[in-house]
């Protein structure tokens, strides 16, 4: 492929991409990005090629604009041969035509059986990238998976090529169709135009003529431009069909941008909130009523699965209740413009992203929407117990957190989750409202998260926190603490009151508080023994 060419593709492909993204994060929650058709669409829509039949919107224009210069150019010839007689471009094109279709349909039902093996494509992927990149390189060693990977990758690709083996055995068997089409209708019009000649109706320079214009119809009605064409066009359909499918909303559900925040920080209220996840049936938040007070610090404990992490994502905007509302100073959220509610708040999630930039950009994502600002980031970068790591990376602020870049550096995963917290601070430190952050500690050592939640406690007052953690020693200093159980809040106090109440709370807190200290008497044994 010429530079030119290559270019020209790539900046189709680039400003495909861009529209998708545009497309996608204009969509103000996430749970349509659930749905396996929206991913399926989407997954077509980006254009990667996952499968040999697929293409870019950028190979499928050129090969586009390819064809158009053909067929300009088989109308040419087809004047020359029609120069001749009209007869003789019947003759070349009806069966050339005939032999096109006959290609576009196997090759279309080729695709089709190729996107019905994509699954096993993808496992085979998956367990050959396990089995020879690094992160899955320690278990594969560790538990000798080598040759079970192997074997399961093998397995997906032979389950992957069987039909397409199949369909391709029958295709080479029906190879002579063309060629009977083609070959005695070209054989056919040569004969009679070297009849014409030798008869004196031509003269040896017009039946070259005629001969060269024949097989340029020929290959001009060709498929290898079609391949790229066709195999281009699943994905462009599929940015229209994706755009309807985003905008497909409850039609009860407000639409966003219409309501506005009073002034004054805002007290938030979710009100008889009941939710669960597109796709299933099982509510995992159940008519829950909870306030959140500007400048509170409150803990949010609860056993694993209980919809903590949900709650957060509700209060993010990121899903939209089932059934009840979220309110800020009494207008409900889900009417706020989405970007302007989310700059009220900064969120450390559980499963967090770790951005293959530098540590700068890593923790300036925090407000990715204002400017810079070196003091900012370094407070940031303190209050989360990182400053000394900074300075000790080979090329500080600028160092890149991956291998895969030069000069990039691997962190730990508590050192990841210091840079996230710095993330959370820098935007704090951008004014918002709210910091909320779930499990934003569970890496770090006793150390630093004693100093991390030191830094967390200070803030309080001048931003509301709202803190899930199931470390309950962390918890115990919260203005109050909520216990989230099967759905609702079943518990809601201080942690005297809650102690108090020997409920589910209480009981959690002596079992963590009696395993503590079993641990330190044990080293406090073998230190004086
Ligand atoms: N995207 C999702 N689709 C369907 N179900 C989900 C999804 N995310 C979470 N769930 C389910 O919702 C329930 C609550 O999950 P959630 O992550 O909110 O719990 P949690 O209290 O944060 O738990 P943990 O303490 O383990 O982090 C779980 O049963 C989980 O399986």
């Amino acid at each position: 492929m010429g530079p030119l060419k290559y270019l020209a593709m790539q900046r189709i492909d680039g400003e495909h991409r861009a529209d998708v993204v545009r497309l996608v994060s204009g969509s103000a929650t996430i749970d349509s990005l659930e749905r396996p058709r929206v991913r399926e669409l989407l997954r077509l829509a980006r254009g990667e090629r996952e499968f040999w039949g697929e293409r870019t919107p950028g190979e499928g224009a050129l090969s586009q604009l390819n064809l158009t210069v053909r067929y300009v150019g088989m109308l040419a010839s087809c004047l020359v041969l029609a120069g001749h007689g009209w007869w003789l471009v019947a003759l070349v094109v009806l069966p050339s035509m005939l032999c096109r279709w006959m290609w576009r349909r196997e090759f279309t039902a080729g695709l089709a059986l190729d996107r019905t093996g994509l699954a096993h494509e993808i496992r085979a992927r998956h367990w050959t990238q396990l089995a020879t990149e690094w992160t899955g390189g320690k278990e594969v060693r560790t538990f000798g998976l080598a040759t079970w990977a192997a074997n399961q990758a093998r397995k997906a690709t032979l389950a992957q090529c069987a039909p397409a083996w199949a369909a391709g055995e029958r295709s080479a068997r029906r190879q002579w169709l063309p060629a009977v089409l083609i070959g005695p209708s070209l054989m056919a019009a040569y004969v009679l135009v070297v009849l014409d000649t030798v008869q004196g109706r031509g003269t040896v320079a017009g039946m070259t003529a005629l001969f060269a214009a024949a097989w340029s119809v020929l290959t001009a009605l060709g498929y290898a431009d079609a391949h790229e064409i066709e195999g281009a066009l699943p994905g462009l359909a599929a940015m229209g069909k994706l755009t309807q499918e985003l905008e497909m909303r409850d039609h009860t559900s407000p639409r966003p941008g219409g309501g506005k925040l009073r002034e004054g920080r805002p007290v938030i209220r979710f009100e008889n909130v009941s939710f669960h996840y597109p796709g299933t049936d099982r509510p995992v938040l159940k008519n829950l009523d909870l306030t959140l007070y500007p400048g509170e610090l409150l803990a949010m404990v609860g056993l694993n699965g209980a919809g903590k992490s949900t709650l957060i994502k509700l209060l993010a905007g990121l899903y939209r209740p089932t059934s009840g509302r979220i309110t800020a100073n009494g207008t409900d959220i889900a009417t706020l413009e989405p970007a302007e509610w989310r700059r009220h708040l900064a969120i450390v999630f559980q499963d967090f992203v770790r951005y293959p930039l530098s540590v700068k950009d890593n923790i300036a994502l925090g407000r990715a929407d204002t400017a810079r600002e070196q003091a900012r980031l370094e407070s940031a970068a303190h209050d989360a117990g990182l400053a000394e790591l900074v300075s000790m990376l080979p090329s500080g602020w600028e160092t890149p957190l991956s291998r895969s870049r030069t000069g990039g550096v691997d962190l730990s995963g508590g050192q990841w989750q210091q840079v996230v917290l710095a993330r959370a601070f820098y935007g704090v430190r951008s004014g918002v409202d709210f910091l909320v952050l779930d499990e934003p500690t569970a890496h770090l050592d006793v150390r630093t998260e004693f100093d991390v939640f030191q830094k967390i406690t200070d803030r309080r007052g001048d931003t509301g926190v709202v803190l899930i953690s199931h470390r309950l020693s962390t918890v115990r200093a919260a203005d109050r603490i909520i216990l989230l159980e099967d759905g609702c809040v079943t518990e809601n106090g201080t942690h005297d009151e809650l102690m108090a109440r020997r409920g589910t709370y209480a009981r959690l807190f002596t079992i963590q508080a009696r395993r503590f200290r079993a641990g330190y008497d044990d080293r406090m044994e073998e230190e004086a023994s």
